[in-house]
């Protein structure tokens, strides 16, 4: 008999695949969507938005401070959301979700009242303190626990007074965009807006603050994007932003349809190399600003076929040969993908060396020393590096992967268990952070073969 926290046994592909996957909504798109509902004028509806554990903490946090979430459409798959005033005391519960942790407390200064802010035991020790900061400075009052060296860690109490000066700020953001991300989703409700300067000697996930632009622009809201002298930067302008101004202002609400996770395609897609044969995503944007959308480009570099369909099919086809080429390659712009290439990379033909990703030590648990662990643990060689990790060819055998509660080392151990027998993933469960019934969709796709005749 099976108990839920036995290992999970990854199916091992028996041919070369032909499958379709229809990958659910992108986490990211969903909890800025939400958030930004919350201010919202007029009812928004979320079409095809995402279920899973970090979306519902979303909706959880917004009910909790007064926002009406409602389920509509045929199978109550999409979400109405009306903002109504936000309201204290409450409590929020932001699971291991850094889109809820980071996020919500700067909406939570808004609300009439006090708000706590907490999460599992390792969300307490994920990089807060310049959003913390970062509020402090804009005119919050927060408390907050004490990390290592004094930062500021969950748990939070934020004393809300219904409203907030904001400003100017500077912020280190070289540990997460979503420092970033956060003072600006909540800054069009502040009285003075923000004008947020990046003071950090790096920015990592620079397409997630594009992103975060994009969809305040979407709802009306004024964004300027600029250098360090105050020049215009961003979009077609060449130049990467260091500083935003987000005017205050009125959000509108309306319909927004959310594009499938393209990080969370990401595994499936890389199953078309390490099982052989095509994996298909349908609804691939043709423009986006998630940046699993460079998996194209990585897929392609590492021996695959991928060709964008006028249908927005997105086709994936692995090497004819099995053999996938070792990657070097700067992942700082889209560390969320580096779990699933270096699960590649551990099954390639050639070295491979990650770079840029630093600041994965501080995501769901510390990445680059758990992706060495477990692709040790399969007697594959890697190792750390300043800044990444290094990854040569060696055989690798079966054994017990462990995941840290952290979903992208699930779905990494389910790549590998495609080519090498005997991977069993410890917690497979934790994959629902971000895609429901990932397991079930993972054998679905893997019993998707090429037919022998
Ligand atoms: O804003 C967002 O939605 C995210 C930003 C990125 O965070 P980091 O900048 O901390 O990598 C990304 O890795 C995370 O999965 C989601
Ligand atoms: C880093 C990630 O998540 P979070 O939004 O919790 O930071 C991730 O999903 O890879």
């Amino acid at each position: 008999m099976t108990r839920a926290e036995d290992p999970w046994s990854a199916p091992v592909a028996a041919g070369p695949l032909d499958a379709v996957v229809d990958v659910p909504g992108s986490k990211s798109l969903t909890n800025r969507y939400l958030l930004l509902a919350a201010l919202a004028q007029t009812p928004t509806e979320l079409v095809a938005p995402l279920h899973s554990r970090d979306a519902d903490l979303m909706v959880g946090a917004l009910r909790a401070l007064g926002t009406q979430v409602e389920a509509t459409g045929a199978d109550g798959a999409d979400l109405r959301v009306t903002a109504r005033p936000l309201r204290g005391p409450a409590t929020v519960d932001c699971g291991l979700a850094g889109t809820v942790m980071r996020f919500v407390p700067a909406l939570a200064v808004l609300a009439d009242g006090e708000v706590r802010l907490d999460g599992d035991e390792r969300a307490r020790e994920r990089p807060m303190a310049p959003v913390v900061q970062g509020l402090r400075d804009l005119g919050a009052a927060i408390e907050a626990a004490e990390g290592p060296g004094g930062a500021a860690v969950l748990p939070l109490t934020v004393h809300g007074t219904g409203s907030l000066p904001g400003g100017s700020v500077d912020v280190d953001a070289s540990g997460s965009s979503q420092f970033v991300s956060a003072l600006l989703l909540a800054a069009p409700a502040y009285d003075l807006g923000v004008d947020l300067r990046h003071t950090g000697a790096t920015l990592p996930s620079l397409p997630h603050i594009d992103m975060t632009v994009a969809v305040l622009r979407e709802r009306g809201v004024t964004v300027e994007e600029l250098d360090a002298d105050g020049g215009p930067a961003g979009g077609q302008t060449g130049t990467a932003p260091t500083r935003w101004r987000v005017h205050p202002g009125p959000v509108a609400g309306g319909t927004v349809v959310v594009e499938p996770d393209l990080s969370n395609a990401g595994p499936f897609l890389a199953a078309a190399l390490a099982a052989g044969g095509t994996v298909r995503v349908p609804r691939w944007p043709a423009t986006t600003t998630q940046g699993g959308d460079a998996l194209r480009d990585l897929l392609a570099r590492m021996g695959a076929g991928v060709v964008l369909g006028d249908d927005g099919v997105l086709a994936v086809t692995g090497p004819a040969d099995g053999a996938i080429l070792g990657l070097d390659a700067d992942l700082h712009e889209v560390g969320e993908l580096a779990p699933t290439i270096a699960a590649l990379c551990a099954l390639a033909e050639t070295p491979s060396r990650l770079r840029g990703i630093a600041h994965l030590r501080g995501h769901e648990t510390d990445r680059l020393a758990a992706l060495v662990a477990e692709i040790t643990r399969l007697g594959g060689r890697a190792r750390e590096t300043d800044d990444g990790i290094e990854i040569d060819p060696a055989p690798l055998h079966g054994g017990i992967v462990q995941t840290y509660a952290d979903h992208r080392m699930a779905t990494f151990a389910t790549i590998l268990g495609l080519r090498v027998p005997g991977v069993q993933v410890v917690d497979i469960a934790t994959t629902a952070k971000t895609v429901p019934d990932f397991p079930v969709m993972w054998e679905a796709m893997v019993a998707q073969r090429v037919r022998a005749d």
